[in-house]
């Protein structure tokens, strides 16, 4: 039985790569049918790859601005080029900067609203369960992941903002998760439940095709019954099943992923 392929990315100061793995082949295992395997920065070659997690850590020391640098490593090129086919690609917190810096999403992120380094679990709510990386959760349900970052304070432009919730209105949904309150109140409304001040309280982001989506929020740390949450796991087995899915749709064996 074959399972489809993730490619893991690390750059030079990544540092949530490893974890990443874990949860995947770990603790999702068996369960999401994918199988993780590390791609170095300089890879120029996406061959065999059924999908793409940039990691979170401090590529290049947050040098000029978080993953400013990041975004011109060659394995970029390979990641633009396979995303605009459809490829789904998550961006976790660095990850989410760097896609940000490549322009494959778009705003920017500022430093927090406290302009100090937020590290704990905070309460999100589900809007778009129209991505590869959401479609195991309920459309509104609250998830308990855990943040860790100085520069999540999302910022768009009013008229990207409003094409950005314009979509959420519509199906398919921009706005991937928001910020809320313990009881699924909107971080909008009570900006005391926004940790960073982003914009729209957005805590993920997609592109208009929905297959490429930025997170601040860190689903691997949550992933596993002993880190106080698994409410990170859905990630993992809405990919394996979205995968599933195309390749049964385009006539491969089905197996439980994807690349033979
Ligand atoms: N956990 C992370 O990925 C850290 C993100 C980023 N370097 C920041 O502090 O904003």
């Amino acid at each position: 039985m074959s399972a489809a392929v993730v490619g893991v990315v690390t750059f030079p100061g990544t540092n949530c790569d490893r974890d990443v793995v874990h949860a995947i082949n770990r603790a999702a295992g068996d369960r999401a049918g994918l199988r993780a395997v590390p791609v170095w920065y300089e890879e120029a070659d996406l061959s065999g790859i059924d999908a793409v997690v940039l990691p979170g850590g401090f590529s290049y020391g947050d040098y000029l601005r978080s993953g400013a640098i990041a975004a011109l490593a060659p394995v970029m090129q390979a990641v633009a080029g396979r995303a605009r086919q459809g490829m789904p690609v998550l961006g976790i917190c660095n990850g989410f900067q760097i896609l940000l810096e490549a322009g494959l999403l778009p705003g920017a992120m500022r430093r927090n609203r406290t302009l100090s380094f937020i590290c704990r679990a905070v309460p999100v709510r589900v809007e778009s369960v129209e991505t590869p990386f959401t479609r195991a959760y309920r459309k509104g349900q609250v998830l308990r992941l855990p943040i860790a970052h100085y520069e999540g304070n999302y910022f768009a432009w009013p008229e990207e903002l409003g094409a950005i919730e314009a979509a959420d209105e519509a199906a398919p949904g921009r706005v991937v998760l928001r910020y809320c309150g313990p009881d699924g109140q909107d971080a909008r409304i009570f900006p005391e439940y926004n940790p960073n001040g982003a914009a729209g309280a957005i805590a993920a982001l997609a592109n208009p095709a929905g297959n490429v989506v930025g997170v601040m929020p860190h689903p691997e740390r949550a992933s596993e019954e002993w880190l106080g949450s698994t409410d990170g796991l859905g990630v993992w087995l809405s990919l394996g099943q979205w995968l599933a899915e195309r390749r049964a749709a385009a006539g491969l064996p089905a197996g439980r992923g994807g690349a033979p």
